[in-house]
């Protein structure tokens, strides 16, 4: 099929759905406002398929833009199935990844950011030194600096013009602070995460000149998540759609959006959509969840809404699970009745299709460990993680894994998809058709030699390491931070840890979906489906945390309304018996009067 006939085939089952059909045919700029499981990312990549085919001339593309690593592998996971391949024309990333690759590493100098030359991504044992040095000139005292460190980044995201009274007035001392810390940072050749968006949002409104250049590249900019994106994303938006002329096509839901601590604003997303030259398109079919669970979610986010479950969807069921004593013993619970009477009432479902939700990571250490006891296999995407999941790097790595595990047989994954992501990780150095030749080559030589599953995984991660990735690292100032990732885990394959005996299949196995059980936090459950949800540890003190402030506990509202809109077919709340978080209790009082 070519890849026209793709895109077209999956825009069929749009055109059912008016709303999303409308978005579809959207000639201008359009904003699509919607609940969990409308199909808001699924019109987007079709959308994007289309706008690359019909609308954007070669060599012109388009920019999406989205709110992690996580989110961005999921589209560009949904994007090859569409049959486009992120590179050549259309860029798919982070703020930050679109900030520093397209805006910071190209134009630093002709943009006089202020930037020395052959700046690095500071490590995170740079960024607390530059914090501790800045904290002594600025505060001093026997603080630990990098208590302030949240905050600090708070402020800095929080407000972006750096010459307003704002800025200056709102905290003194934390703009001083800010201001030291960013001077150690470049004096030692560095800027650090929160740098890129900022530098890129400074240099865009600096420079008209600037603008007209991003404009000329992607006439188009795409948006997921967008209530999640924070300010310096909506002030780019501003700029260079709103002026510059760029077109914009962004989906979001500000019922969904749970990092105000990061400097996002549900009421951003509301702005955007109520502009007059903006069309706004609502979807209101949830594709994802049961009819009862679509109806009880509007009890979850304590708010009327008008969603209904698409026609023919199953019915759906939400289960309580009141339970005493330690969390321990409630994960022992949890695998020894809701599990089993799970697998009883639904004999084919596979341990994938199942996620354990959490407010914390230490809770999924207590679910992690039940499950190994039982012998079932978990993925986690929380901090607790074997390695952090947003690290592209590493899913890469799993990627080839995969590859040397058999996939090489069956094109699981493909060898042209792992080269062409490779490529995409160290553009900054593979940016020729010959360099992309010569590295894929290398990895092929390099893979090819260790297709063995039952290899020992440390010595397979040096030599991949070593033939592949460290040169690369050294010359991507891009990747520093991702290589530091690398070797964090390395250390933990090495004789003595905990990862010592790990094999090549078993790491490529982190990456398969089916026959492990899915451990997140609510948090990162976001974006995401599960057949059946276990939402673990719904209690008083977690959800919300304690003395919280009224918007801290509308944001953990949304965080427990996120979580319970992720299942298809069943909701499972484990709270304690005696201090339920009152977002369970409220549900389940509205659940009675119905
Ligand atoms: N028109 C449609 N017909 C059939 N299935 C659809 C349609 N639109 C979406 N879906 C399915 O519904 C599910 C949810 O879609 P999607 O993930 O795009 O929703 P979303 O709005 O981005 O969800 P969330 O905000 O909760 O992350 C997916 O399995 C998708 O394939």
């Amino acid at each position: 099929m070519s890849d026209a006939s793709i895109y077209l085939k999956a825009a069929e089952a749009l055109r059912a759905n008016p709303a999303q059909w409308a978005a579809y045919e959207s000639k201008g700029h359009c904003v699509v406002l919607a609940g969990p499981g409308s199909g808001k990312t699924k019109t987007l990549t079709v959308k994007l398929a289309r706008l690359l085919s019909e609308d954007i001339q070669e060599p012109r593309g388009l920019a999406c833009i989205t709110y992690n690593n996580e989110c961005a592998r999921e589209l560009e996971t949904r994007l090859a199935a569409l049959g486009i391949e992120p590179g050549r024309r259309a860029f798919v990333g982070t703020v930050h990844s679109f900030s520093l690759t397209q805006i910071v590493l190209p134009y630093a100098k002709a943009a006089d950011m202020g930037l020395p030359d052959e700046f690095c991504i500071a490590t995170r044992a740079e960024r607390r030194q530059a914090l501790e040095t800045a904290y002594k000139k600025v505060i001093g005292g026997r603080e630990n600096p990098q208590l302030l460190d949240f905050t600090m980044g708070t402020y800095r995201r929080s407000i972006l013009n750096r010459n307003s009274t704002e800025w200056r007035e709102t905290d003194p001392l934390m703009a001083t602070l800010v201001e030291a810390f960013e001077a150690e940072l470049r004096a030692m050749g560095r800027i650090d995460f929160d740098d890129m968006p900022l530098l890129a949002v400074r240099a865009l409104r600096e420079h008209e000149w600037l603008q007209r250049a991003i404009l000329a590249k992607y006439p188009v900019l795409i948006v997921d998540e967008y209530q999640d994106l924070g300010r310096a994303l909506h002030r780019m938006v501003m700029g260079l759609c709103f002026s510059t002329g760029m077109r914009l096509f962004a989906v979001g839901d500000a019922d969904q959006s749970i990092y105000e601590f990061n400097g996002a604003n549900p009421q951003l997303l509301r702005e955007l959509a109520a502009r007059k030259d903006v069309e706004c398109v609502r979807l209101r079919l949830n594709y994802r969840s049961g009819s009862k669970i679509v109806e009880a979610s509007n009890f979850a986010l304590g708010e009327a809404r008008d969603y209904e479950a698409a026609e023919g969807a199953e019915e759906g069921t939400v289960y309580f699970h009141p339970q005493q004593g330690s969390y321990e013993h409630q994960a022992a619970e949890a695998f020894r009745t809701v599990i089993v009477d799970i697998a009883k009432r639904h004999p084919d479902l596979e341990p994938g299709d199942i996620a354990f939700l959490y407010p914390a990571a230490w809770l999924g250490d207590k679910v992690a460990e039940v499950a190994q006891q039982v012998g079932l296999s978990v993925i986690r995407t929380d901090t607790n993680a074997i390695y952090p999941r947003a690290s592209r790097l590493m899913r890469w790595l799993e990627s080839c894994a995969k590859w040397c595990s058999g996939g090489w047989q069956t094109g699981t994954p493909r060898f042209n998809h792992l080269a062409n992501e490779g490529a995409r990780l160290f553009a900054e150095e593979i940016n020729t058709p010959e360099m992309r030749l010569a590295f894929q080559r290398a990895l092929m030589q390099c893979l090819w030699s260790r297709r063995d599953g039952t290899l020992v995984l440390r010595q397979w991660l040096s030599d991949v390491r070593a033939a592949i990735i460290t040169d690369l690292i050294v010359k991507c100032r891009t990747m520093k931070d991702e290589g530091e990732t690398l070797d964090t885990f390395i250390a933990r394959t090495q004789p003595g840890k905990d990862c010592e005996d790990m094999t090549v299949s078993q790491f490529a196995g982190q990456s398969e979906g089916n026959d492990s059980l899915h451990l997140s936090t609510l948090h990162s459950a976001k974006g995401r489906e599960f057949s059946i949800v276990i939402m673990f540890g719904m209690d008083q003190g977690s959800i919300p945390r304690n003395n919280s402030t009224a918007s801290q506990k509308s944001e953990a509202r949304r965080l427990f309304y996120v979580g319970f809109t992720r299942a298809k077919s069943e909701v499972h709340i484990m709270h304690s018996n005696l201090r339920p978080s009152p977002f369970v209790t409220e549900l389940q009082n509205r659940l009675k009067l119905e």
